[in-house]
């Protein structure tokens, strides 16, 4: 085994379990898509991920570059695999997107950043699926629908662009080295390329649930006028005592457009 010392500071968990690993790979989709993986880190996922596909790579840790340059000089040499030695999050605000044509975001994510890498990954119009390990927390928050506990601006900025999204199963710590704290799981979104993810409303939804038991009108009375407030409620057959989270995506996205307008006149 390498002997290479887990960094914290990148969120180093080295996923070791090959029946995870397999389900992983049987999760992929089947199409012709390039593949991005985020964070190869000792390479365990990369090799399975190479056996099937092209994969470009993106690891910011100096000392596991030189690892993984060893490890895949054949896929290295016939451009199977593309090693970008790059912080992602700076390649993105470089490139805007993390590959020059369509692909799958497969990748063990490092926890610190999952929900930015995430967020990301859905602004990237090249990239059509999402299958990554995150904290199970997380996941949850990305697949919850209207009413759940776990209800938030994530959840509905993910079924507003998203076909389908669902956490495949969840991993428990033993199937990391080091391992982490939390359980893990993975998570599947399929986005749907003909919607753009518009910035805006997601922080327009961020204002929606900055109280999250507060009332709904509450909480937007912090960026629209209180009387459009009322106008649109009316409009949209809303009871003024509803909660952010008992209102379904496509509401929200309908109040979005009517507080747009008001802007626009
Ligand atoms: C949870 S580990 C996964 C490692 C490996 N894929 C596996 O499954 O065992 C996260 C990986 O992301 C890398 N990483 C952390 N921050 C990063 C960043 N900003 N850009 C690119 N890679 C990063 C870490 O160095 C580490 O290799």
């Amino acid at each position: 085994m390498d002997k290479v010392k887990a960094k914290k500071e990148f969120g180093q968990n080295f996923l070791k379990d090959d029946s995870v690993l397999n389900k992983i790979i049987q999760s992929m989709p089947h199409n012709n898509n390039h593949i991005v993986e985020i964070g190869p880190g000792l390479g365990d996922l990369t090799k399975n991920l190479v056996k099937y596909k092209d994969v470009t790579a993106y690891e910011v840790d100096t000392d596991l570059i030189g690892i993984l340059k060893s490890k895949f000089a054949k896929e290295l040499e016939s451009k199977k695999f593309t090693l970008k030695h790059i912080d992602v999050l700076k390649a993105w605000d470089e490139l805007n997107s993390l590959h020059n044509g369509k692909y799958d975001l497969i990748a063990n994510l490092p926890y610190y950043i999952a929900t930015n890498i995430i967020l990301r990954a859905f602004e990237d119009d090249l990239c059509e699926h999402i299958i990554v390990m995150v904290q199970k927390e997380v996941a949850e928050k990305f697949t919850a629908k209207v009413n759940d506990k776990e209800y938030s601006s994530l959840g509905i900025i993910t079924e507003t662009i998203s076909k389908d999204s669902r956490i495949l199963f969840d991993v428990p710590p033993e199937a990391f080295d080091p391992m982490p704290k939390v359980i893990s799981s993975i998570l599947y979104i399929k986005k749907d390329l003909s919607k753009k993810f518009d910035k805006d409303f997601n922080k327009f939804l961020k204002s929606c649930f900055v109280q999250p038991r507060k009332k709904l009108s509450k909480n937007l009375s912090s960026i629209v006028d209180k009387n459009k407030i009322s106008t649109i409620f009316e409009d949209l057959n809303l009871n003024d005592n509803l909660r952010p989270h008992e209102v379904s995506a496509s509401l929200y996205s309908q109040m979005y457009t009517k507080v747009k307008d008001g802007r626009d006149n």
